[in-house]
């Protein structure tokens, strides 16, 4: 079956709080180069784990994964909103593959994505009208207690290994971490009202939306210049963790705790379980390369920044080099805000 793999850092900054213009300029090409590679695979399904950070996924009741049969876009952060095209018979043929290979999957009829869905969808698609049919699936990496890393993995190669089945040229995005601690909130330190708004406050108001997006652009201000109230971004712990995925060691986390990624990277490197899920499917399929690795510390974006692309090594080809800046996608807050009808 015909495999390709980009996994990304998303940041809902991006466009907001930009860093100088060269750097973003930077970034925004090794997106459109991945946009490139994504358009020459030419996807027939894309896969993609991803996290949320309270808009679909509360304390209501908190999987630890879940897929999505239909999803709607919040239309968080500027982002388009509206129902996303679900390929909804692949998501029930992967929750039960995943189901019988003993990963216990949420499914979800009425999935509400954020951010982490949608932008790195946009730019590896230019719009929501582009894209292909999806199966979404959700990662919980924020909402403690979280499991074992190593179950990510499992779930990564049940979602693999199901859409082999499949026949379809089929594309596996993880869109998250590396190294960043963004201000979301923790239930074990939220006041009263935050306890309330992570556990029931779906569907907020457009302007309890504006002023929870405009404090989460304040603390990106203050974190660049140089506030010490934030985990730092951690380059080395990033570069370990891409050696390990450039390596083809999708086990690498496996005896790592969860203590050990917040110690390391703050409260959300959790996220780098969505890139362990990705990399752990695309590794069903044999040796892999990793035929694109961009790394950069973007403290505006509160990330530790990463692009990566890799396909199975039968089909590999040769290493991408940056393309020029003239290629860079529109930001994604130049996307339409509402959706067409799907
Ligand atoms: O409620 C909010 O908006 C809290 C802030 C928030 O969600 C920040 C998210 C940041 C990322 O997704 C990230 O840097 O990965
Ligand atoms: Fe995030």
């Amino acid at each position: 079956m015909p495999l390709a793999l980009c996994a990304s850092s998303h940041s809902p900054l991006i466009g907001l709080h930009d860093p100088a213009a060269d750097i973003a300029d930077e970034v925004h090409a090794q997106l459109a180069g991945a946009r490139a590679f994504v358009e020459e695979f030419d996807p027939e399904l894309v896969l993609v784990f991803a996290p949320d950070h309270y808009n679909g996924f509360l304390y209501e009741l908190m999987p630890s994964f879940c897929v999505g049969a239909a999803a709607t876009s919040v239309g968080d952060y500027g982002l388009p909103k509206g129902p996303l095209p679900v390929d909804r018979d692949a998501a029930y043929a992967l929750a039960r593959h995943a189901l019988e290979s003993g990963v216990d999957v949420a499914l979800s009829e009425a999935m509400q994505v954020d951010h982490g869905f949608v932008q790195p969808l946009l730019f590896l698609f230019g719009s929501v009208e582009k894209l292909p049919p999806l199966v979404p699936v959700f990662i919980n990496c924020v909402a403690e207690p979280l499991g074992p890393a190593s179950r990510a993995r499992l779930l990564g190669e049940a979602a693999g290994r199901a859409l082999a089945e499949s026949g379809k040229r089929v594309l596996i995005v993880g869109s998250g971490g590396l190294s960043h601690d963004p201000p979301v909130p923790r239930m074990e330190s939220a006041t009263p009202e935050v306890a309330e708004r992570i556990t029931h406050g779906r569907n907020p108001t457009a302007e309890q939306r504006r002023v929870r997006e405009s404090r989460t652009v304040a603390a990106a201000g203050e974190f660049a210049s140089g506030s010490t109230d934030f985990h730092d971004l951690n380059p080395e712990f990033d570069a370990f963790v891409l050696d390990a995925f450039e390596s083809g060691d999708t086990t690498a986390f496996d005896e790592r705790s969860t203590d050990w990624f917040v110690e390391e990277g703050g409260h959300s490197a959790h996220e780098i379980r969505t890139w362990i899920a990705a990399y752990g499917a695309l590794s069903t399929q044999g040796d892999y390369e990793m035929t694109r690795r961009y790394y950069r510390p973007i403290k505006e974006w509160f990330a530790g920044f990463a692009v990566t692309t890799a396909l199975p090594k039968a089909t590999a080809l040769p290493k991408a080099t940056a393309l020029p800046k003239a290629t860079a996608l529109p930001k994604a807050t130049a996307q339409p805000k509402e959706l067409a009808a799907q």
